[in-house]
């Protein structure tokens, strides 16, 4: 072969060349690889997909609130709202015919009710017991999961309780366990399936997985909020259970600070050491990495949280016709899959599974 037709070979005439080793020998490199081929047309592009969201990865965070038959929007999410419990069953019925495996509870406690030492959470008429018990009996089949943390009944809006030390007020760990474990055991009792935890005391998972045992809820599920961080993102969600005007500080003596990586290994690590069945990433988008991390050292059920913050910023780029909501939507929620994760809480949930279930 002479140089003009080598020439032309490279140039992708392949007309006028029947066989050309040296671009043969020439493995994993332009002409013989070209990337664009597998991309070219929607049925390759279908079966090279590494990866693909179901509507079995999903679950759907919801908000309850005191009241009758009423129901009110959050401001800073857009298309989310607060339901009372009569209208619960109603609220959750799209979901549950949509086949979206679980849903996540969250109360909207009256400033009433709260206290400094979030004794709301263990009363077993609470919003959240009295929701799980009616969902429970309309829809028997659809995973329930607890937030355990008291962050909804504390009139501070920690996550726990603060006693006075040596160096101050602080959210005191073991003090908290106590409480959280309670919590906890209150909530399967109500029919709660998935104890979460999202406080980030130390030693709580193992405290409730004892307390779950003694208590007999031995197929009770802890889906540990292992990694969470202490983020500007949940500003929306605050919102929408009001703990926002309610909380006192920060959070950053217990939740993470978004500098670290190994830091989630060990916390991941712990977690799995005293008995979570599924462990937690949070927020989701701008901590990929650390779901990644999570996935490849640990091998474990691993969910990410696509916190409010995350949907409020899709959702008001979309609002003002800057994004294309269903796209970046979807596109958000692949990427927790790629990054490794099992399944995402998202309050997109239920529209996602609408348009999966159109494809
Ligand atoms: N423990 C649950 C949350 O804090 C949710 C946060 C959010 O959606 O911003
Ligand atoms: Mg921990």
């Amino acid at each position: 072969m002479n140089a003009d037709r080598r020439r032309d070979a490279a140039a992708g005439d392949i007309g006028r060349v029947e066989f050309a080793p040296e671009a043969a020998a020439t493995p994993g490199a332009y002409p013989t690889v070209r990337m664009r081929r597998n991309r070219r047309d929607a049925w390759t592009r279908r079966l090279v997909a590494e990866t693909a969201l179901t509507t079995d990865d999903l679950i759907w965070p919801v908000f309850v609130m005191e009241g009758r038959d009423a129901e009110t929007p959050v401001a800073s999410m857009p298309g989310q709202v607060r339901v009372t419990v009569d209208r619960l069953a109603k609220h959750v019925e799209k979901a549950a015919e949509l086949g979206i495996p679980a849903v996540a509870l969250f109360p909207v406690t009256p400033a009433e009710a709260k206290d400094a030492e979030g004794t709301e959470a263990l009363n077993p008429d609470n919003l959240i017991c009295r929701a799980a018990r009616e969902l429970k009996r309309a829809f028997p089949e659809v995973g329930l999961v607890g937030d355990v943390a008291l962050d909804p009944y504390t009139s501070h809006g920690h996550d726990g309780v603060i006693r006075d030390t040596r160096v101050g007020a602080y959210v005191h760990n073991d003090d908290s366990v106590s409480v959280l474990v309670r919590q906890a055991v209150n909530q399967a009792e109500a029919g709660i399936d998935v104890i979460a935890p999202s406080d980030m005391m130390d030693g709580r998972v193992g405290a409730i997985r004892r307390a779950l045992d003694a208590e007999g809820f031995i197929d009770t599920r802890i889906m540990s909020y292992a990694a969470k961080y202490a983020s500007a993102f949940y500003g929306p969600f605050r919102e929408a259970l009001g703990s926002a005007q309610a909380l006192v500080g920060d959070k950053k003596t217990y939740q993470m600070d978004p500098a670290n990586s190994d830091e989630a290994m060990r916390e991941v690590a712990l977690d799995l050491a005293e008995g979570a069945d599924m462990v937690m990433v949070k927020p989701g988008m701008p901590y990929l990495d650390i779901v990644r991390r999570v996935r490849e050292r640990f091998d474990v059920p691993t969910f990410a949280y696509q916190v409010s913050g995350e949907y409020a910023m899709i959702t008001a780029a979309a609002n003002n016709g800057w994004l294309d909501r269903e796209r970046a939507m979807m596109e958000s929620l692949l990427a927790f899959k790629r990054a490794g994760a099992n399944g995402v809480l998202s309050y997109f949930a239920p529209e996602a599974a609408r348009l999966l279930r159109g494809r």
